[in-house]
């Protein structure tokens, strides 16, 4: 079954348990996962017990027995057919909870036309048999109480006014006949009732805990969002990049291909802070931080803060002419924002940022904290020589 729309607030201890209209087409799923191989067995059973009173006849109307294994052979092949075209073509669930009342009905007619030709004295009593009809109607229904109610009648109609018409001028028979089968009626009807009030139950309660799931899966990966992306930058933080990083790696040695590594950190970043104020620093980590990811929208690569004013970009590139490609219009984009610094000491008068990087298959990497590290020099080494640059590793 197809997780359920939110059906919104439902009793959920009512008298009826009425299914939503929103929630028929999820309600009708769930009959079929759930009840469709109980009917299909229940109108088996049905058919084949109704097949057996050829035996009940044949003891006591033996002298219509030949003439009901007759009819009753002719209908058993005709329920056994519309039990198999129902079950095997059709997706009704109503059809299918459905089909044994109606086949009950049309047992109960022919059976009573058939005692009508006995001329056996056994026959007042063997009317009572004929309780059978009414508890089959209402046992086997799952879905429609309304359906069973109406068949019921139905049925009851049949038989009242059949053993009346059986019984002339003797209304004590009928009365007590009548005595002995409302009890069974009244009882029947109270378990098709129940039996279908718990079929809904049991949906509702599913669609509760569906949602419930729902509402905790959604709120698991928000957690997770939370738990993996950085406060100010919204970028990944910390956490995520280790474990990208390590997950990046794996995958290299299994398939072999490389990615790179590259480490930005923003130039004279203290100075900056120290005469622009924090909240203009913290202003600058999300524009620079909004440009790397401008900058690698194409999925080449994912950004993350990897701790105070420095990012790491791990980037799906195999040859070093890629990354020096992308780094420098790393850089190029963060100088291109433009942000003013005037305290920088080296006599630029804008943001920039300094970068380490390497490929995985770099020769002296061996692991991931390698690669790290090797980042981490190179940044250095850039810092060095300048600032506002890239430093390579050889590939
Ligand atoms: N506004 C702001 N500042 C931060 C944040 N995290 C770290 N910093 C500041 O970043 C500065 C980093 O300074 P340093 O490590 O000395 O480096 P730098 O001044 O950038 O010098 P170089 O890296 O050598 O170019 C410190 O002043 C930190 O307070 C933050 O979240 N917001």
């Amino acid at each position: 079954m197809n997780a359920p729309e939110d059906p919104g607030p439902h009793r959920s201890g009512g008298w009826t348990q009425a299914i939503p209209t929103g929630l028929q087409p999820a309600f009708e799923d769930y009959v079929r996962k759930h009840c469709r191989s109980f009917l299909l067995a229940i109108n088996l059973i049905a058919a084949f017990a109704y097949f057996s009173y050829v035996i009940a006849d044949a003891l006591v109307v033996p002298d219509i027995a030949m003439t009901s294994l007759w009819v009753r052979s002719i209908l058993i092949v005709i329920g056994l057919g519309n039990i198999f075209l129902v079950f095997r073509y059709s997706r009704s669930v109503l059809l299918m909870d459905q089909l044994m009342p109606i086949h009950d009905i049309i047992s109960t007619v022919t059976w009573f036309e058939l005692l009508k030709h006995s001329q056996s004295p056994d026959v007042p009593t063997y009317l009572y048999a004929s309780m059978i009809f009414i508890v089959l109607c209402n046992l086997g229904v799952r879905v429609s109480f309304k359906g069973a109610l109406a068949c019921s009648l139905a049925i009851s109609a049949v038989i009242l006014g059949n053993v009346w018409a059986l019984h002339p001028g003797d209304p004590k028979g009928v009365m007590v006949f009548a005595l002995v089968y409302l009890p069974v009626l009244w009882f029947s009807l109270f378990i098709s009732w129940t039996n279908t009030l718990s079929v809904r139950r049991a949906f509702l309660s599913d669609v509760e805990v569906r949602c419930q799931q729902a509402e905790l899966f959604e709120l698991n990966q928000r957690l997770q969002e939370l738990a993996s992306t950085d406060g100010l930058t919204r970028v990944g933080n910390r956490r995520a990049f280790d474990a990208q990083l390590l997950s990046n790696w794996s995958r290299t040695q299994q398939n072999g291909r490389a990615f790179a590594l590259l480490l930005a950190d923003i130039d004279f970043f203290k100075a900056y802070n120290d005469h622009y104020g924090h909240q203009a620093g913290d202003m600058c980590l999300k524009q620079v931080a909004y440009s790397m990811v401008h900058t690698l929208r194409h999925g080449q690569g994912k950004a993350f803060r990897y701790g105070g004013e420095e990012f790491a970009v791990l980037l799906q590139v195999s040859t070093l002419e890629e990354l020096r490609h992308i780094v420098e219009r790393l850089i190029g984009q963060v100088a291109a924002l433009n942000i003013e610094h005037r305290h920088r000491p080296d006599g630029l008068d804008h943001v920039t940022i300094s970068v380490g990087a390497s490929l995985s298959r770099s020769a002296e990497v061996r692991s991931a904290q390698d690669l790290l590290a090797c980042c981490d020099r190179l940044l250095y080494q850039a810092k060095q020589q300048g600032r506002n640059q890239v430093c390579l590793a050889p590939g």
